[in-house]
């Protein structure tokens, strides 16, 4: 799949993990960032600049607005606003919250206990989940302890990241061969390979370098601003950009995005996602590896799916459909979600790991005891 064609399926790579025989590859596009090195070469659409604050388009306000509700304040600032305490307002809406979302850690047992008799297969999104949110996505670096965790979880349960990052990328920051990885929102799974035609790639190639450039040359006077390529789709950051800098990034994403009709614009943390329109997500990609891991039946399978973002969401939904699996949503404040459980943060992510693997661990020797 490419930025541009709609197709409906995804780049399939090859079937065992970390074994690259990726047909039909992209661009070797790097991430930019205004003090790394910009591109010379190559044509892009340059729109024309409007005065900044000045929003006119209905869809752009559209989007500021989610710009602003995107990333809502983190507990720390909660704390940070309040002198260093929670206040007791935030205090009980995250326990309301919790009543209806409830910890992962604390449900622990009932968990376990859905889980009896079937094989659970776990779904792990990588920003905000394994890793802290950092200001710099290049620093978004896991633990040591989380990776220890998760490859335990691997031992027992099949395990797939699922990641807004490239494929290449989040295999690099998880670095654990034993893994299967979907990369650009799931856009790029591994799986059998799909032969595709040269021209076809070749035309994806030079296609997707022009989108790339054009966002890239198009917010790199605003302060702050970063635009990661992910081979199958584009992030522009704005976390280290002025608030004030918000309507004009607003408008200039609808203004270039009215020149591409076939991609379309999500909304992650203090990130907008570049995406070709094509009915394919996380909560797709999810499937797909459920259907392709011998995974689909559900009455022998639990999938847990741990994330933290609004791309996480429509993953949540296809495991709350008919009760399928669990979404567990990662977040130290309340959020609109579809996730049944709740974890605060990376840290819980890592304990809920850590207990799944011994809670595996002990029923198999009480098996051996018992055999
Ligand atoms: O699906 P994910 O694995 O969660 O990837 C989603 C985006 O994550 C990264 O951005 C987010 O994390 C950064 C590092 O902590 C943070 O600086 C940024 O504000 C967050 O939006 C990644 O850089 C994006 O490309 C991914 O799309």
């Amino acid at each position: 799949m490419d930025m541009m064609s709609g197709q409906s399926s995804p780049v399939l790579t090859d079937s065992s993990p970390m074994k690259e025989s990726r047909v039909g590859m992209h661009s070797s596009l790097t991430s930019y960032s205004q003090s790394g090195t910009s591109f010379s070469t190559g044509k892009y659409i340059q729109i024309p600049k409007k005065k900044a604050g000045k929003l006119e388009d209905a869809m752009a306000n559209g989007w500021l607005d989610a710009m602003k509700s995107s990333s809502p304040p983190s507990k720390k600032l909660f704390k940070d606003l309040n002198g260093g305490v929670l206040s007791s307002d935030d205090e009980f809406s995250y326990a309301s919250w919790m009543c209806k979302h409830p910890s992962a850690l604390s449900s622990f047992a009932e968990i376990t206990n859905l889980a009896k008799g079937k094989k659970i297969a776990i779904f792990l999104d990588y920003d905000g989940t394994l890793s802290p949110i950092v200001d710099d996505p290049d620093r978004a670096v896991m633990s040591d302890n989380m990776r220890s965790a998760v490859r335990d979880v691997a031992k027992y349960f099949p395990t797939a990241i699922i990641s807004g990052r490239s494929r290449d990328k989040v295999c690099d920051l998880v670095g654990l061969e034993e893994l299967h990885y979907a990369g650009s929102h799931g856009l790029d799974i591994m799986g059998p390979v799909h032969k595709v035609s040269e021209a076809h790639y070749n035309s994806i190639n030079s296609t997707d370098q022009q989108v790339f450039r054009t966002l890239v040359e198009n917010v790199k006077d605003i302060e702050g601003t970063r635009v990661e390529n992910h081979k199958f789709c584009a992030s522009v950051h704005y976390r280290n950009v002025d608030q004030k800098d918000w309507p004009t990034i607003a408008q200039r994403m609808h203004d270039i995005l009215t020149n591409y009709p076939r991609l379309r614009l999500t909304h992650g943390r203090k990130v907008l996602e570049v995406r070709p329109v094509i009915d394919w997500d996380k909560g797709k990609a999810v499937e797909f590896l459920l259907e392709s891991l011998g995974l689909s039946d559900s009455e022998y399978v639990l999938p847990i799916y741990i994330g933290d973002d609004k791309t996480d969401e429509d993953a949540f939904k296809v495991l709350r459909r008919g009760n399928r699996g669990y979404g567990i949503l990662v977040s130290p404040v309340p959020k609109e979600t579809k996730a049944f459980f709740s974890l605060r943060d990376p840290s819980e992510v890592q304990q809920f790991l850590e207990a799944l693997v011994k809670w595996r661990e002990q029923s198999e020797s009480g098996k051996r005891m018992t055999d």
